[in-house]
């Protein structure tokens, strides 16, 4: 995605690090992926902070409270990492991103004590723009409502971002989510506006890739909240500090060789260096086909081939 040059954002962990602002244009969400629909509420948020001489803040929960009400729950993976949605919102212009864990205390705050103590006293609210069914303090008691009362007491406006545009936005990042847990990274990058990536550590494999011809890079993601799209092999590209290229991916327990975990495993091409340890960013581009089990390596290789060839072409395709 095209990054345009902002001030930096600022990212806060604990609500207390927060210095209060004059004049906060605020919104609530989990903004998962910043996908379009999330966008047209950022473009408010900032539109607003631009037009009344404010700064925008974005409060976030983070681990998702899904996970803290239902911690047996690991299943609800997330499209971006924190730094990656930080990354998105600082291109698009936002000042703070307040990154709060929903605690049990944060759960228990009533809703007065919540507009009091996080939104007007910590915060500085002037102006929240928040979805219409939007819920919040203890056991979600408050509503619209409440927020509109105690606006016009403490002096902060509320706008309500209507029921269609808060439906396209769970809609759309149900549709990001199934599509990329069916492979499909194509149409998850039609709703996301940019193709979804992964960020890892190259680690050590079993070194059976070199002795094929095809050496791929394992990668570990640290964030274990983080989606990883289906199983398959997929055509992407690679940065790493040595700069950008195209490869092709693996995501798959390796049935040919009776794998026993999960990889992530990608082959670079026109490239041959040793990166173990590295930091290394794949984009999902395009998926290519299903993981299968071969009778042995040298069929598993005839294979590889293939895919290298369907990969370039892809790409051939692409730039045409
Ligand atoms: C583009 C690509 C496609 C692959 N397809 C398959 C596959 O269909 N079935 C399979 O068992 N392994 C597949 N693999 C994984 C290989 O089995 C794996 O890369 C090889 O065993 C080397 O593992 P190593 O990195 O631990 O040395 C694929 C790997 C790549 C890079
Ligand atoms: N073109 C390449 N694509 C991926 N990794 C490469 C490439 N050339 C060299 N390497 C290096 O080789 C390692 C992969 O070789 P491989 O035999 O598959 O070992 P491992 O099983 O440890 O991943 C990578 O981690 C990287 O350090």
């Amino acid at each position: 995605m095209p990054y345009i040059k902002h001030q930096a954002l600022k990212i806060y962990h604990h609500l207390s690090d927060f210095k209060k602002l004059e004049n906060a244009v605020v919104t609530i969400g989990t903004f998962d992926g910043v996908h379009f629909g999330h966008r047209k509420i950022v473009s408010r948020l900032v539109e607003t902070a631009n037009a009344t001489g404010g700064e925008t803040v974005i409060l976030t929960f983070f681990p998702h409270p899904r996970l803290i009400i239902d911690p047996e729950n690991q299943e609800l993976k997330m499209i971006n990492t924190i730094n990656e949605k930080a990354a998105i919102l600082e291109s698009l212009g936002v000042n703070h991103l307040i990154i709060t864990p929903f605690t049990r205390d944060f759960s228990n705050l009533s809703p007065d004590e919540y507009i009091n103590q996080v939104l007007v006293d910590t915060i500085g609210v002037k102006h929240i723009i928040v979805g219409y069914d939007h819920r919040f303090g203890k056991d979600r008691k408050g509503c619209m409502e409440d927020l509109i009362n105690a606006g016009k007491v403490q002096g902060f406006d509320v706008e309500e971002i209507p029921e269609q545009d808060i439906h396209d936005v769970a809609v759309s990042s149900t549709q990001i989510r199934r599509a990329l847990l069916s492979g499909d990274v194509a149409l998850a990058a039609t709703y996301l506006g940019y193709h979804f990536s992964l960020k890892g550590r190259v680690i050590k494999g079993d070194k059976i890739g070199r002795t094929i011809g095809f050496p791929t890079a394992n990668i570990f993601v640290e964030e274990s909240y983080k989606l990883i799209p289906a199983d398959g092999i997929y055509a992407v590209t690679v940065d790493l500090n040595e700069g950008s290229f195209k490869g092709m991916a693996y995501i798959g327990q390796r049935p040919t060789i009776n794998g026993m975990t999960r990889n992530i495993e990608v082959n670079i091409f026109d490239f041959s260096q040793e990166i173990y340890g590295q930091d290394i960013t794949m984009t999902f581009m395009e998926f290519l086909r299903h993981d299968v089990k071969f009778t042995g390596l040298e069929a598993l290789k005839v294979q590889l081939q293939q895919d290298k060839e369907d990969t370039l072409a892809f790409f051939n395709k692409m730039s045409n």
